[in-house]
């Protein structure tokens, strides 16, 4: 029997991560395998899952549908080796395109014979979907490929822009199952193993290219910043310097999160944003053998690294 792949796709910071970790948090008998894609060299993904029970795999600086999807093909041949799972999930980076990822299962027949694409979920923001989807053809291709959306953060909604917003994505995706919910509250167990995605369906043909898309450019103004230190991070200053980010870019800040070490904590701070919408929060204790180490990844459009670089300089004790 194929192990299933259920590939979580969705703009960038729409609730892949959330989805994934309630799906790990109620596996229902499952062995989860994981591979985690970030657009950004810094990977703070596999920071915010947590997990111990499942193999996770880490692949950033790069999407899975193009510069590392090299990359993916070994994970996948590494993995299909080890064994000892009975479900994968790979979550993509919010600037995939899920085309060519689904590509790889079809085009490479050793996995073809262990793995099958059981699953296109793609999560919603749904308090930013009407402002994004014509700036970001990402999205409408996430969306043209998905069976099953996921529209997110509904609780931000009134009633009447709830309903443009489910209107807008029956039509951007016709043929997938619409969920509406708040923090991926949803029956996750339904989402996996239920073979949703069939290669057969015309939904396939549709957003595929006739050729393999082995490359495919992104919006060339995207660009992320990873920002790395061994310093502690003064709370307040770092609060200024967020603040100053969020009205300088504005709708161009696209994404950032990150794991901090904070003056006078003991705990991992875990802080996260899309555009002027962040939240923070302590973790777990640092470990007594764990370097305190912060790292924060910016996406967005037109960044100035050197310009946020001395800034967080700025905000180090
Ligand atoms: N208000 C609100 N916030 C949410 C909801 N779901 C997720 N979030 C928050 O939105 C932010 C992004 O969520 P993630 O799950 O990390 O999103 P993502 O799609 O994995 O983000 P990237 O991987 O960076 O593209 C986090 O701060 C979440 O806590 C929701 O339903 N409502």
């Amino acid at each position: 029997m194929k192990i299933p792949v259920t590939v979580l796709t969705g703009y960038l910071g729409a609730g892949k991560t959330t989805l994934l970790r309630r799906m790990l948090a109620n596996p229902g008998g499952k062995q989860f395998a994981v591979i985690v894609n970030e657009f950004a060299e810094l990977g703070i993904d596999s920071e915010l899952i947590e997990s111990s029970d499942e193999q996770v795999i880490q692949l950033s600086n790069g999407c899975l549908c193009c510069s590392v999807r090299g990359d993916l093909l070994r994970s996948l041949e590494l993995l299909v080796q080890k064994g000892g799972f009975d479900a994968l999930i790979i979550e993509t980076t919010g600037l995939a395109n899920p085309a060519p990822i689904a590509q790889t299962f079809m085009l490479d027949d050793d996995l073809n014979d262990e793995l099958i694409l059981d699953s296109v979920v793609c999560v919603v923001d749904g308090a930013h979907i009407q402002g994004y989807w014509k700036r970001h053809p990402e999205i409408v291709h996430q969306l043209a490929f998905a069976d099953t959306v996921v529209l997110n953060k509904a609780e931000l909604l009134s009633g009447s822009k709830a309903q443009l917003v489910e209107d807008l994505l029956r039509r951007l995706s016709p043929r997938a199952e619409l969920i509406r919910t708040s923090h991926c509250d949803l029956d996750v167990l339904a989402l996996a193993g239920r073979a949703a995605y069939s290669l057969d369906d015309t939904r396939f043909d549709a957003a595929l290219p006739q050729t393999p898309v082995l490359l495919h450019r992104h919006d060339d103004e995207v660009v992320s910043v990873s920002l790395a230190t061994d310093r502690d991070v003064v709370p307040d200053r770092f609060m200024k310097f967020i603040q100053t980010l969020q009205q300088a870019y504005g709708e161009d800040l696209l994404r950032y999160k990150g794991v901090l070490s904070l003056t006078n904590e003991p705990r991992r701070f875990v802080f996260q944003g899309v555009q002027a919408m962040a939240d923070g929060d302590v973790q777990r204790r640092w470990a007594d053998d764990e370097p305190r180490a912060s790292k924060l990844v910016f996406i967005g459009r037109n960044l100035d690294a050197q310009a946020l670089r001395t800034s967080f300089e700025a905000c180090l004790r």
